[in-house]
């Protein structure tokens, strides 16, 4: 615990997370095709930049033409998308998917590269595939977000396109997809509502604490889901209250500061929240594992035991049929020298009643 005597401690806390964090904290950039991830990581990173904050960006989309900002590791540099394609006989999804499933067999090497950087760099950003699914429904998928939020300190940066959102029924199903990938990666999450420049989102901040206000935007919605939008709402009411949203503009950097924030109480959540339930899985694991080996152990002796009597048993009964043998031959025997023996003993009485006295 910090005093006041203890000026290097104290200085520590009061440091913004970001600062005083050992690990770089990782930013897994998600969101639908067009919403804008692009662009907002190529914003970000100019602006951390001109912080003196320069992250560490890694480019997980082996199908984009180029990268509009300067990349530490490019999926592109490991795996050629077009000869995945060709080899394999795939379409552009499934190139996608395998070329990602290459990379991922090789994402220890990018653990080391980012851990080799811990030092000096704060945020590493992943900007992922435009389909959304490639990545979060996908086995690599899966596997660079558990490795990366076991490891570091890990958010997921949810973009969405704002001016698409006025529409009740299309900020619906953005929403249920956000819920879809938290309740999937279960890592701390912020939604970034994107292009704030165009249209602002405080309709979306509305609609979300009130769902009256939702229900009468629904109302002058007159496609055939409205009626749906109007009970998934009340669903998400729960998902609405805890999730963490930010305006952004990729285009301008309006926002920044506080997505900064929101990044630190996503850490916050991280290490409140997220490491002690990773820990709680992991020592589930740990001993669901110990009580699976204990339970084998146990049928192992089980098993041997039985195995062991039933052999006993047939070697004992195969002794005391034996013994049975040799007893009854012992006997035998014994009654046959004992038979001689009094023949021997008649025989010589006789010679010596026969001898003259
Ligand atoms: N006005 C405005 N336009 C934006 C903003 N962010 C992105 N755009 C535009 O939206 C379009 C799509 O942006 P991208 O960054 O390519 O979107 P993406 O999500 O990376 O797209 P995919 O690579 O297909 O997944 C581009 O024309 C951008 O210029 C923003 O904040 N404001």
């Amino acid at each position: 615990m910090a005093t006041a005597e203890d000026p290097v401690k104290k200085a520590e806390i009061d440091q913004p997370l970001l600062e005083r964090h050992k690990k770089p904290v990782c930013l897994i950039v998600l969101g639908m095709a067009g919403s804008g991830k692009t662009t907002f990581v190529q914003q970000l990173t100019g602006l951390l930049h001109m912080k003196k904050k320069a992250p560490y960006v890694i480019n997980l989309d082996p199908a984009c033409r180029e990268v509009p900002y300067p990349v530490n590791i490019d999926i592109r540099d490991t795996v050629n998308y077009k000869e995945v394609m060709k080899q394999y006989s795939l379409g552009p999804n499934g190139g996608i998917v395998t070329s990602l499933n290459l990379f991922a067999t090789k994402f220890d090497q990018v653990i080391k590269l980012i851990e080799k950087k811990s030092e000096n760099t704060e945020i590493a950003i992943f900007d992922t595939p435009g389909q959304i699914e490639v990545f979060t429904w996908s086995a690599s998928g899966s596997i660079i977000s558990e490795t990366l939020g076991a490891l570091f300190p890990t958010v997921v940066v949810y973009v969405i396109d704002t001016v698409r959102s006025v529409s009740p029924v299309t900020f619906m199903s953005n929403m249920l997809y956000a819920c879809s990938i938290l309740y999937k990666l279960r890592l701390p999450f912020i939604i970034v509502m994107n292009k704030i420049d165009v249209v602002s989102h405080k309709f979306a901040l509305e609609w979300m604490k009130d769902f009256e206000m939702f229900e009468e935007a629904v109302e002058r919605d007159k496609s055939h889901h409205a009626n749906l939008s109007r009970s998934l709402s009340l669903t998400l009411d729960e998902f609405y209250k805890d999730i963490t949203t930010v305006g952004f503009s990729a285009v301008t950097g309006e926002g920044f500061e506080e997505f900064l924030a929101a990044v630190d109480a996503a850490v916050v959540e991280y290490e409140t929240e997220y490491c002690p339930e990773h820990d709680r899985l992991l020592k589930l694991q740990a001993e669901a594992r110990t009580k699976d080996k204990d339970r084998q152990k146990k049928k192992f002796q089980h098993d041997f035991d039985n195995d062991v009597q039933a052999q006993s048993v047939s070697i004992s009964l195969f002794l005391i049929t034996n013994n049975e043998f040799l007893a009854d031959e012992e006997d035998r025997v014994g009654q046959k020298s004992f038979h001689n023996f009094l023949e021997e003993q008649k025989k010589k009485q006789q010679s010596k009643s026969n001898k003259p006295s």
